[in-house]
């Protein structure tokens, strides 16, 4: 059976990706913190989908996060023929409130472990020619947005990281996409710590915005928006000027400095 890697997978769309995939007959690899909450969705993935399921607790902010993972890989003889770069958080607020160490650890887990992983198991993907890898990123990948300026930028970095490159192993059995989802409803927003840092769009379930981004990669597609209102913000917003678009952004992003609305819907 082909085996899919998947970060993030304790929760939200890496867990709905983990099941996605076992559905469809993968191996999976789970990759985050949570060791008790893997072990569980493994068993679920065994039990349901009658998959192999292995656990690889890390914590993606540290260093040498890809190194140690690929290490447990070559351990257990395990190879990789689908990456899915998901593990990520937020941050967001004025620049100077935002506590330095937190950003530097989104840069850690939304890039930089996502690049070392991508260089960890893209290259034996190129000796088998097939692979596939997915990439998460954003709606708020797509312009300068004040007020998550950090976590924006990482997004930006992940799209256009992603696009390039898909553009140089076109040929090469190697598929990459792109996921730029709008809001999702999972924990995301008790982690950044306000519902409102859900941007110009209505949240969406796990479910269908997963379905569709291992659809996009089914089909080799560059990257995907799941739902109207946010491939409008994707594909009909002008990009230029851009500082202009940065000034249109705060306006947009700026409520996310008030105080959170008194009802909280549960998350998954
Ligand atoms: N929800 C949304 O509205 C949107 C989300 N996204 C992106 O989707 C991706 C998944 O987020 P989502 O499911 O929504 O959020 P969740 O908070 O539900 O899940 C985040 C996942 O990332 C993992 N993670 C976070 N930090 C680390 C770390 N240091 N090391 C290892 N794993 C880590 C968490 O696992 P654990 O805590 O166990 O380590 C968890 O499994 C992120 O990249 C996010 O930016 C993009 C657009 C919209
Ligand atoms: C949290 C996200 O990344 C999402 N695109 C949003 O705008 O809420």
């Amino acid at each position: 059976m082909p085996l899919a890697l998947v970060t993030g997978a304790s929760f939200g769309l890496g867990a709905e990706f983990a099941d996605q995939l076992a559905a469809r007959g993968h191996d999976l690899v789970l990759v985050a913190r949570s060791r008790d909450r893997l072990e569980e969705t493994a068993e679920r993935l065994r039990t349901a989908h009658g998959v192999q399921a292995h656990v690889v607790p890390q914590d993606l902010a540290e260093p040498d996060a890809a190194d140690r993972i690929a290490h447990e890989l070559a351990a257990r003889g395990l190879t990789v023929d689908v990456l899915v770069n998901n593990a990520g958080f937020g941050t967001c607020g004025r620049f100077e409130e935002i506590d330095p160490r937190r950003e530097h650890d989104q840069l850690m887990v939304n890039v930089v472990a996502l690049v070392d992983l991508t260089h960890a198991l893209l290259p034996g993907m190129l000796q088998r020619g097939s692979g596939a890898v997915l990439n998460v990123g954003s709606t708020a990948g797509y312009q300068p947005s004040p007020y998550f300026a950090v976590y924006s930028a990482t997004k930006t970095f992940v799209f256009n990281f992603s696009l390039a490159l898909r553009e140089e192993y076109r040929g090469r059995g190697i598929k990459v996409t792109t996921l730029c989802p709008g809001p999702v409803e999972t924990r995301f927003f008790e982690t950044i710590g306000t519902r409102r840092a859900a941007v110009g769009g209505n949240f969406a379930a796990p479910e269908p915005v997963v379905r569709a981004a291992l659809r996009a990669l089914d089909r080799g597609r560059a990257y995907v928006t799941p739902g109207l209102s946010n491939q409008i913000v994707a594909h009909l917003t002008p990009r230029r000027p851009r500082t202009l678009v940065a000034a249109i952004t705060k306006r947009i992003t700026r409520p996310v400095l008030e105080p959170e609305p008194a009802t909280q819907p549960a998350t998954t």
